[in-house]
């Protein structure tokens, strides 16, 4: 997997041969080594150039690799031998040299990138870190700084500033190969050994003690429970105070532990997770690879609020022509405002011209008539909904697609009021849109493949991450959450603190607490849906609200905090304090410390402690056990389609899976004992039921999460 070729007389060309990405298989290896032996053998050979088919170095070593046995020629040794070679190694860099790619490039004495190329090393994103003497080479190379940012990150850098940084030698116009190779007749019998990265002494720089401090507080910060980052910066500080054969002996102990902790499992998992779920599948059969998308060239937006604003500008900014529509003059102006200053910031930051002439704003639903598709972003309300679907109808040609952005509402009933079903999905959007990488695409009962396929297409280009889900009320991920949510403020009935639950919660790896989160997002959003759902009503005592509502366990506390207007960040004063409304720092608030202690003494509820351990099973649990009833409906397609939603729309921590891995890696026992614990004690909770699958799983054996598909064809015709 290593093409062998003499060129220009002199020069031997080893090409990585392992579609799509040049990973360093064992078999890749193997033909590297063999190829490099031979080169070295060859008299008339004076240099050697590394490439990689297809315009691609190498996307690094091959992620498949670690689940299994790992065989074939080791990957440090064999850089150690090409760095020690007696002749010139050039590495000519064409689209990516990333992780190992990288670590290869790194142990040849010339780097030389085309234009286009983007180098990196991502390994931290894995869970690892860069141990084919990633960690070692680089800050001899471009210092302690730059390397802990490019290594604590795994950011990507262009062929442009890695020049800057010192990380290549050379930019070439064209192909990277040919300047490889005049570069590599140029430098034949000048002396390797000050181009051998590993013989330079450690890097000195002043205060590495302090930067290296500095950098571990960060990713601390940033990567809350990531034990990846944390290896990433040891490493690192090691470059700094070993020598090089030491440096190498703590980066191969630190990739060691994390090599076997379920935290470099999880992140791999998520890697593949995300890739497969654009290989979506409907019940019918229908799929991504049988299925073609449309072109969509223009495109409407209905409603300018937050939602619709985003929307408009991922469209724009991936050179869809956008006709954004409001009802009302000054709603238009104000949704304009905010659209173009969103693209000219954006243009700003990355030194182009905002593309202003994509964008028509109207209020007038004709100008619709040539668009291949709509979005509409009016607000969570059917009969709105339903009146916006029917006029798109009057004015949209027959063919185009009516897409909504509903984050829960029943897409076939939405879809009944039109003249043309098929063409209607659910296209859900996370707020802020042109940020969150998360779309969930629905298909109703009528959807036909194209329509999904299309919305499928059309996210990709807008760079989400799109999941495709089946029609119930909240879809995959806000099913989920509300029993999350349910779980959260029950502990605070029976004893817990917002701060409590938060703590665990943030401890456990997310962002931020569900409390500080649903400030963020606005305590009245989910009022309106209760009340819209019937839970709130007009039977409903005022002063003793009841905790029993449709035949279960009800907390009315989110509700008696929305009557005393504490709406969240926006109001000042939510489950938390804040300055002043919009101010975004939560204090404890003691007002909700008495507020809640009232609430328990009404009700005769005797406070317990309830410990961080319980905070995640019972909000961990809940998550899954709801999604084994996703898995079980067909609503979502794979445990990976519900972890890939997690991940990217709810902030679920990376180094955990999601939470159907989090559920596996726990043990699919264990978490139907807990539920079942959970369940005896809150009988009131059906959610806290453990779902038939779970406990058909947990019959069959507990089979790896990569099982669960065929199982759960297996077992859902028993169900
Ligand atoms: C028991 C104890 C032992 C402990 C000690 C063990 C020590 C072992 C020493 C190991 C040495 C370490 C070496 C190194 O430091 C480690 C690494 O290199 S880890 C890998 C680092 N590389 C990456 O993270 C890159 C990952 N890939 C990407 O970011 C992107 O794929 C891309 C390269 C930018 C291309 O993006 P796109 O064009 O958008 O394409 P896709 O992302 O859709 O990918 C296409 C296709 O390729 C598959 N793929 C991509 N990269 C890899 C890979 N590195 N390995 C395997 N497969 C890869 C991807 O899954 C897609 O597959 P498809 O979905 O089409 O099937």
């Amino acid at each position: 997997m290593a093409r062998y070729a003499r060129v220009k007389g002199s020069i031997a060309l080893i090409t990585l041969t392992n579609p799509p990405v040049n990973a360093l298989s064992a078999a890749v290896r193997r033909g590297i080594m063999e190829s490099v032996s031979r080169a070295l053998k060859d008299e008339q050979v004076k240099a050697v150039v590394f490439c990689g088919e297809n315009e691609k170095f190498c996307g690094g070593a091959d992620i498949k690799e670690f689940s299994g046995s790992m065989s074939g020629p080791p990957l440090v040794p064999l850089i150690h031998s090409i760095e020690a070679g007696e002749k010139p190694m050039v590495a000519a860099i064409e689209g990516v040299a990333l992780g190992g790619g990288l670590e290869l490039a790194l142990g040849c004495h010339y780097r030389v990138a085309n234009t286009k190329a983007c180098l990196g090393l991502p390994e931290v994103t894995l869970g690892l870190l860069p141990a084919a003497g990633g960690t070692q080479r680089l800050p001899r190379l471009i210092g302690i700084p730059a390397a802990l940012e490019l290594i604590t990150t795994g950011r990507h850098v262009s062929a442009q500033e890695a020049l800057q940084l010192g990380i290549v030698d050379q930019v070439a116009q064209g192909s990277a190969v040919q300047a490889a190779m005049e570069l590599a007749l140029s430098v034949i019998g000048q002396p390797l050994n000050p181009r051998r990265l590993s013989l330079r002494a450690p890097v000195w720089a002043p205060d590495v003690d302090g930067v290296c401090d500095a950098a571990l507080a960060q990713v601390k910060q940033r990567s809350r429970g990531a034990m990846a980052p944390v290896a990433c910066v040891q490493a690192v500080r090691a470059a700094a105070m070993l020598p090089y054969s030491k440096g190498m002996e703590r980066e191969r102990q630190l990739m060691d532990t994390l090599f076997r902790s379920g935290q470099a499992q999880a992140m791999q998992y998520a890697f593949f997770a995300q890739r497969n779920a654009g290989k979506w599948s409907l019940p019918n059969g229908s799929q991504w690879n049988n299925t073609r998308a449309r072109d969509v060239q223009r495109a409407g937006v209905i409603g300018l609020g937050t939602m619709g604003r985003g929307i408009a500008v991922s469209l724009v900014k991936a050179g869809i022509s956008v006709v954004a529509i409001e009802t009302d003059a000054k709603q238009l102006e104000s949704g304009k405002k905010a659209v173009t200053a969103m693209l000219q910031r954006d243009a700003q930051r990355r030194g182009v011209s905002p593309p202003l002439h994509l964008l028509t704003f109207t209020l007038s639903f004709h100008q619709l008539r040539d668009v291949d598709l709509v979005i509409e972003a009016v607000f969570e309300d059917m009969n709105l909904k339903k009146r916006v679907f029917s006029d798109l109808c009057k004015v949209l040609r027959a063919n185009s697609l009516i897409c909504t952005n509903t984050s829960g509402l029943n897409v076939d009933e939405l879809a009944a009021v039109t003249d043309r079903q098929p063409l209607v999905v659910g296209m859900h959007f996370f707020a802020p849109a042109h940020v969150m990488k998360l779309l969930e695409v629905v298909y109703g009962a009528r959807s036909s493949p194209e329509a999904v396929a299309t919305a499928m297409a059309l996210g990709k280009r807008i760079e989400k991450v799109c999941v495709a889900v089946g029609n119930c009320s909240g879809f995959v991920g806000n099913r989920m959450l509300k029993l999350y949510l349910d779980q959260s403020v029950y502990m605070l009935e029976e004893g817990a603190t917002p701060e409590q639950v938060d703590q665990a919660l943030e401890e456990f790896g997310f962002a931020m607490g569900i409390f500080k989160v649903s400030d963020l997002s606005g305590l009245d959003v989910g009022w309106r849906v209760r009340k819209a759902s019937g839970l709130i009503g007009p039977d409903v005592d005022p002063v003793k609200p009841s905790r029993w509502r449709l035949g279960r366990r009800y907390c009315p506390l989110p509700d008696m905090l929305c009557q005393q207007g504490r709406f969240g960040q926006k109001t000042g004063r939510g489950w938390y304090l804040y300055d002043s409304p919009g101010s975004k720092e939560a204090k404890s608030d003691p007002e909700i410390q008495t507020f809640l202690e009232d609430y328990r003494r009404k009700y005769g509820i005797i406070p317990r402690r309830i410990t961080s351990q319980e905070v995640i099973e019972r909000c961990a649990f809940a998550l899954a056990n709801e999604g084994f009833r996703i898995l079980e409906d067909r609503i979502a397609a794979s445990p990976e389609d519900i972890d890939v939603i997690y991940l990217f729309g709810y902030g679920w921590p990376r180094h955990r899976g999601g939470p159907m891995f989090y559920a596996s890696q726990v043990g699919l026992s264990v978490v139907l004992e807990k539920l079942e614990h959970y369940h005896r004690i809150h009988p009131d909770v059906p959610s806290l039921e453990p779902s038939r699958l779970l406990r058909r799983l947990v019959a069959e054996g507990s089979p790896p999460i990569q099982q669960w598909k065929s199982h759960i064809k297996n077992l859902r015709s028993h169900l």
